[in-house]
């Protein structure tokens, strides 16, 4: 460290959008991948993209511009690369990089799994006992050198040791390789100091979740050791998406400079925590253990749209100036996961615009902040108000419901059906295109759809599916389509959010009281009843997911918006029905994506998430038989919440968890889907592998409660493909069928 460490920026945002204002980054990446440019392109619109942020920050008056935030895939995978924790596997590959993120002819990519409590998705690193750390420093130092040579001063942005190797496959367990890890953030600080880089930023999101003795004794001993390079920038630690609970008196007794708290999403229950760590009354700030420390106050929200309360986050700054020696005012996470800027969507309505903030928005913010005066009028929140009880729902026990339903369905044992998308065709994506533009009329356009149900209907019935689907066709999105349909809801032309990669969503804005004007899929599911005499499965999204996949207006709890959502879900269930539709799913892929990250609230939120959904579907009577979807992994750590909400059958992605979430469902007593077909990859199963993992099913579960189905929709497969499949799945279950009753 330099003699006299200079001060920590006044303003400053943990990170900023990386895919370009018009999805910039995405086009050159697919572009890249079909080898229609080269790398040499690939790379120029990277730096125009960084350079274009840097000067954008600057020009708003930031004073502490990050760098490295920048990623050509994901921030843990270029994280991966920097500690030389490339598995051997790859390191032939023409371009390892992108061979761990996506994969290549015969090389399946790293897993890739949600980021923390967001829709983002990370590139799960691999740690063994034999991965070879060393340090490659290129990217960090050519975003360092591309920002100097622009006349930018920046702070280097790194995922740290601690989280790293918590987010690796093993775990907690790969904690074992901290001390070698270490070696290489030694290095690097090294590396920053010889540039002459001031700050470096160390994230450490995974200390916002429990974390056990041993692991808090990382964080020590890891900061403790960082702290001790001789010749290092300031360390600023950055933990964002909660609250840094007892891990912030660990933070605070290492030599680090700085620390940066979400005070959004901590709010004030980590300034209370603050507080008391810090024995308030004692004359704290010179006395307290972030006396001589930065605290880089996260009172702006990187997670949602909406303007900064004034008086909150001026609140907020005030407590933590009493306790802390220094305070910078920042963003409470990266952001990421806002859109770039409200300027690109004028079609917003004025009343809502002036409540929205995006990404320029935000750091506009943050900069005023930082220059108003520190004693500015500061008075507590108010709390909100406690949430009103939960009726129960009206549904018979199970057994009768069971006894209704087959008795109007009349099935085959192991029914087989699909999870609700068919292929998203080319003409179909230009022809909503065309919609959008004012080039095709509406009537034009719904005769397309209705073209559309028409070919998934009678594929269904050519393939002998039993309950069939219409296929979604009208539906650009499973959230974005309710959210266009329900009062409440706004929809942006350029609101894009990385989800993953090139993949982007743009997630509707939630921010008044949700009600339905009118039915929304009761006339498609007629038309596609109209078609066929099979039963055909009505197919809505849950109330969790469509509030999860939003952004949400946040002067009401959570639970009562979700709560206004599954009434509105209701209505259409209950029209669903009167629309002689037999059976009716409803869609919770989201269920688990809103879990609180720590354990103190989980049960709480299961609780009214699960009395969401059954208020959402208990309208239905007996007789209509409801199925409820999830996928993603990591469906094992809701089991009893999936359980509990009661649905006749629950399909589930299981192709790739094989018995591990078999053994787990088991237990459930009502009919259960577990995915038989991966429909992530373009792979297509066939007959003899889907019927053994169908025998593996009913090694586990009774014969008369198993479905037979995908892991989830076919909307991002070909036609070809699924044709292929579900021929394979229908061939699988009638061999089974015929088979003596054992
Ligand atoms: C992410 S879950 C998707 C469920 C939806 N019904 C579909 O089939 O596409
Ligand atoms: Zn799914």
């Amino acid at each position: 460290m330099p003699a006299v460490q200079p001060a920590f920026p006044r303003s400053t945002v943990l990170g900023y959008p990386r895919i370009g204002p018009r999805r910039e980054l995405k086009r050159a990446l697919e572009a890249y991948w079909d080898g229609r440019s080269g790398r040499a392109e690939l790379d120029r619109v990277g730096a125009e993209l960084r350079e274009r942020t840097w000067r954008r920050l600057a020009e708003l008056g930031l004073e502490g511009l990050p760098s490295n935030t920048f990623s050509l895939y994901d921030h843990v995978l270029d994280t991966a690369v920097l500690l030389g924790a490339v598995p051997e596997r790859y390191r032939a590959a023409e371009d390892p990089y992108f061979a761990m993120a996506r994969g290549t002819q015969g090389l399946a990519p790293l897993r890739m799994t949600k980021w923390f409590d967001t829709n983002y998705h990370y590139i799960v690193p691999e740690v063994g006992p034999e991965t070879v750390f060393a340090l490659d420093a290129t990217k960090p130092l050519a975003e360092l050198r591309q920002a100097r040579a622009l006349g930018f001063e920046t702070r280097p942005v790194v995922l740290g040791p601690v989280t790293f190797l918590l987010l690796s496959e093993r775990g907690a367990a790969a904690l074992d390789r901290l001390d070698d890890v270490l070696g290489c953030y030694e290095e690097l600080l090294g590396v920053l100091a010889a540039e002459g880089v001031a700050w470096v930023q160390l994230d450490e999101p995974a200390l916002v979740a429990d974390r056990t003795p041993g692991e808090l004794a990382a964080v020590r001993r890891a900061y403790q050791r960082l702290g001790a390079v001789a010749a290092r920038p300031g360390l600023f630690v950055a933990a964002a998406y909660g609250d840094l609970g007892e891990a912030l008196p660990v933070l605070a007794a290492t030599p680090v400079e700085a620390i940066g708290l979400d005070l959004v999403r901590g709010g004030l229950d980590g300034l209370a925590a603050l507080a008391d760590g810090l024995q308030a009354g004692s004359a704290p700030a010179e006395a307290g253990p972030l006396a001589g420390k930065t605290v880089v106050a996260g009172v702006v929200s990187g997670r949602d749209v909406w303007r900064t309360e004034p008086g909150r986050a001026a609140y907020a700054l005030r407590v933590v100036r009493e306790h802390a020696g220094d305070v910078a005012v920042g963003t409470s996470c990266s952001l990421l996961h806002v859109p770039y800027d409200l300027a690109a969507e004028p079609d917003l309505d004025p009343g809502l615009r002036a409540r929205l903030a995006f990404a320029e928005q935000k750091v506009a913010e943050v900069v005023e902040l930082a220059r108003a005066a520190p004693e500015g009028e500061a008075a507590a929140p108010a709390p909100s108000a406690p949430a009103a009880p939960v009726a129960a729902g009206e549904r018979g026990p199970y057994e009768v419901r069971a006894a209704a339903q087959a008795g109007r369905l009349r099935l085959p044992p192991l029914p087989t059906t699909t999870i609700g998308s068919f292929p998203q065709t080319g003409e179909l994506r230009a022809a909503r295109a065309a919609l959008a533009a004012g080039t095709l009329s509406r009537d034009a356009y719904e005769e397309q759809v209705r073209a559309e149900i028409e070919r998934a209907i009678r594929t269904q019935e050519r393939l002998g599916l039993d309950v069939l689907v219409h296929g979604e066709p009208e539906r650009n999105d499973m959230v974005q389509y309710f959210a266009e349909h329900l009062d409440g809801f706004a929809v942006t032309r350029n609101g894009w959010v990385q989800s993953y990669g090139s993949r982007c969503t743009r997630p509707p804005i939630l921010h008044g009281d949700v009600s339905r004007p009118q039915p929304v899929t009761v006339r498609w599911a007629r038309y596609a009843r109209s078609l066929t005499n099979r039963p055909v499965k009505g197919m809505l999204t849950g109330p969790v997911t469509i509030v999860a996949w939003s952004f949400v207006r946040d002067d009401l709890p959570l639970r009562d918006v979700v709560f206004q959502v599954a009434e509105a879900v209701r209505e259409e269930v209950r029209d669903l029905e009167a629309a002689g539709v037999p059976i009716i799913q409803v869609d919770e892929p989201a269920l688990r994506e809103l879990l609180p990250l720590r354990r103190a609230g989980q049960a709480g939120y299961l609780e009214w998430a699960v009395a969401a959904y059954r208020r959402a579907t208990s309208g239905a009577g007996d007789a209509t038989q409801i199925h409820t979807h999830l996928c993603y992994s990591d469906a094992d750590q809701i089991l009893s919440a999936i359980d509990a909400l009661d649905a006749d059958v629950t399909t589930i992605e299981s192709a790739r968890s094989g018995g591990r979430i078999l053994g787990a469902v088991g237990a459930f007593g009502r009919g259960l889907g577990p995915g038989v077909y991966d429909i992530h990859s373009p792979r297509v199963p066939g007959a003899g592998e889907i019927e053994e993992l169908l025998r593996e099913t009913l090694k586990a579960l009774p014969a008369g409660r198993v479905w037979v189905n995908p892991d989830c929709g076919l909307k991002t497969r070909t036609y070809e493909q699924v044709e292929a499949a579900l021929a394979a799945m229908v061939t699988a279950a009638r061999r089974l069928r015929a088979e003596p009753a054992g």
